[in-house]
Formats: structure tokens, C-alpha cells, sequence
């Protein structure tokens, strides 16, 4: 598939994994992808040496070039990522990946409406595996939303969704990542705990995820069966689950995503009140 340049504004461990992914899913070449950050040449450097991109500091030149353009900045520096651009904004679609920024505040930065798709991918992106949801303006062809799935698809799955919807995705799985990481200290931690060699452990505990995982992917069954199938009566995991239970494990995985939810909502409004709407 023949496509145009990409661009990133933004250098981070986002745009790092979609970058990535987008040369190991083929989806893009090298020379098609641009990347910009604020100010950080040596993080800059790092990539046109590892992944062989064009780097800039000059976001005019990027915008100009590219005909997708990503917002990879943090939330709060959205403004002034779009600062001294919105005037070259016109066929291009912009994918944001920015947590809990709105269409709406985005069109207001930019002083007009355009084709925008919000995105939620996780940094699995990078070895393609990333869960994705995508929701579009008014303004996003079907075209560009085909293509904009096309490309997500190609750094793992990608779900289209409504906007309103993706402060539960950010909340479930663009954090989600960071939940199974907190999970893998933690067996870590016991693992020694209980007398194992930690790197035997590491290989014990990559290989529990991944075949788990697997399970769930492949199989017919629901979750609750296959780990009714692991319990034997009056064994070792019924011993362990009783833990997790006493510990109400299942009440603190609820409000984890409850609360990185309602975090999303509250970026989305501290934005959007900061911006007055060049709609009024
Ligand atoms: N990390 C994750 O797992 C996920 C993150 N996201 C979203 O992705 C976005 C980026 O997150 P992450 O990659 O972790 O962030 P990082 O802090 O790692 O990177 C932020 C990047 O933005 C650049 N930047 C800041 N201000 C400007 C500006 N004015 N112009 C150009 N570039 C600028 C920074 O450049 P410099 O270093 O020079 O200041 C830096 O390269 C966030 O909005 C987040 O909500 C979404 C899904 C998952
Ligand atoms: O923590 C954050 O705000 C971002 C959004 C999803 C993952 N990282």
C-alpha cells in the first residue's frame, strides 16, 4: 500500500511505540515518518539513529510534509504543540492520542473544524500488539477513518467507538499495560519471597501471562471456567484466591479503572475550560 508521510508531534514513549510498530507492521517506511519534539535534540537523535526517521524541531515543515499528523505531546502541552500551525491545518487528518482531550477542544485550538480521529492505543503499539479504540469528527471521511483503522490495525487491534466512550478505554486498557506491569513486580517480589531465583521466576512469569492470555484469546470458555479449572477442591490456588478475596483484589481492579476513568473526564474538562470556544 503506497501512503504519504506520517508526522509526530511529540517524541515520547507513545509516538517511540507507534513509531516502532509502524516500521516493524510495514505500514510505513522510514523516510516516510517525521518526528517533533520541543526541545529535547538528544531524544531526537535517538531516533533517527534507531528507527532512521526524519527528525525536526520545525513543526511548520513537519505539518507541511505530512499528511497525517499525530499529537504525542502530554495533554497539557497541546496548545502550545498546535501553537503556530493551526494556519497550515487543512486536508490533513490529525490523530491525537492525548488522553481525555476532546475533538471539541482540539477544533477549538485550531480555531476551525477538521478531520480529527482520537485514538487510545497502549505502548504494546511498539511489538503490535496494542488494544485500540478510535472515535472521529464530523469532518473524517470514511476514507480517512478506514485508513486511520488500517493503520492502527497494524500495530494490533483497533476498535472503532464513540468519543464519549474513550475515557473508559483510557481507563481500561490505554493504562491497562501498567496494571499487568504492577502485577508482574509483584509475583516478582514473591517469587523471591518464596525462595526462587529471580530470573527463573521472570521466565516462569512471562510464560504464565502469555499462556493465560492465550487461553482467553483461543478459547470457548470464560475466564471464571478456565480459572475454575486451575482450582483443584481444597488446593493450592483455592488457598491463594482466598487471599485475593480476603484482600478484596476484585473491589481494588473496579475502582483502579473507575478512577483512571474519571481521570480521563477530569483532563477532558480542566482543557476544555481553559479554552475559550471559537464557536461562542
Ligand atoms: N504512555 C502511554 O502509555 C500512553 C500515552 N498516551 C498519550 O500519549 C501522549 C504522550 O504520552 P507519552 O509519550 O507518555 O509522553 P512523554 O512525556 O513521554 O512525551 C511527550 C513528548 O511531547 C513533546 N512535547 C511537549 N511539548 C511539545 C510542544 N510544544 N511541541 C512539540 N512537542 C512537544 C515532548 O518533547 P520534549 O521532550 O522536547 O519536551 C516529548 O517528546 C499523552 O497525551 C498521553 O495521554 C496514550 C496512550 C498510552
Ligand atoms: O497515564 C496516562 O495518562 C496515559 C494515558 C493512557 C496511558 N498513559
Amino acid at each position: 500500500m503506497k501512503m504519504d508521510k506520517i508526522g509526530f508531534i511529540g517524541a515520547g514513549s507513545m509516538a517511540e511505540a507507534m513509531v516502532a510498530g509502524l516500521i516493524k507492521g510495514k505500514v510505513f517506511t522510514s523516510g516516510q515518518i517525521i518526528v517533533a519534539n520541543r526541545s529535547n535534540s538528544t531524544r531526537l537523535h535517538e531516533f533517527s539513529q534507531k528507527y532512521g526517521v526524519e527528525t525536526t524541531h520545525d513543526k511548520q515543515k513537519l505539518v507541511k510534509d505530512a499528511s497525517i499528523i499525530v499529537l504525542a505531546m502530554k495533554p497539557k502541552d497541546v496548545k502550545a504543540g498546535l501553537d503556530g500551525v493551526q494556519h497550515l491545518i487543512d486536508k490533513q487528518v490529525i490523530v491525537s492520542v492525548l488522553a481525555g482531550i476532546s475533538i471539541d477542544t482540539i477544533e477549538n485550538i485550531l480555531g476551525k473544524e477538521a478531520a480529527i480521529v482520537r485514538a487510545m492505543p497502549n505502548t504494546s503499539a511498539a511489538i503490535l500488539k496494542s488494544a485500540t479504540a478510535i472515535a472521529g469528527s464530523k469532518n473524517v471521511t470514511p476514507n480517512q477513518m478506514n485508513r486511520c483503522k488500517t493503520l492502527f490495525e497494524a500495530i494490533g487491534i483497533c476498535k472503532i467507538v464513540e468519543e464519549k466512550q474513550l475515557d473508559a478505554v483510557t481507563g481500561l486498557s490505554g493504562s491497562g499495560p501498567a496494571y499487568i506491569y504492577y502485577l508482574v513486580e509483584a509475583m516478582e517480589k514473591a517469587a523471591v519471597d518464596v525462595g526462587l531465583d529471580p530470573f527463573v521466576a521472570r521466565d516462569l512469569i512471562v510464560q504464565t501471562l502469555l499462556g493465560a492470555s492465550e487461553m482467553i484469546a483461543v478459547s470457548d470458555k470464560h475466564p471464571s471456567q478456565l480459572r475454575k479449572e486451575v482450582t483443584s477442591p481444597n488446593g493450592t490456588t483455592e488457598a491463594g484466591i482466598s487471599i485475593l478475596k480476603e484482600r478484596q483484589v476484585e473491589d481494588a481492579v473496579i475502582s483502579c479503572i473507575r478512577r483512571a476513568t474519571e481521570r480521563s473526564e477530569e483532563l477532558k474538562s480542566m482543557f476544555s475550560e481553559e479554552l475559550i470556544s471559537y464557536k461562542k
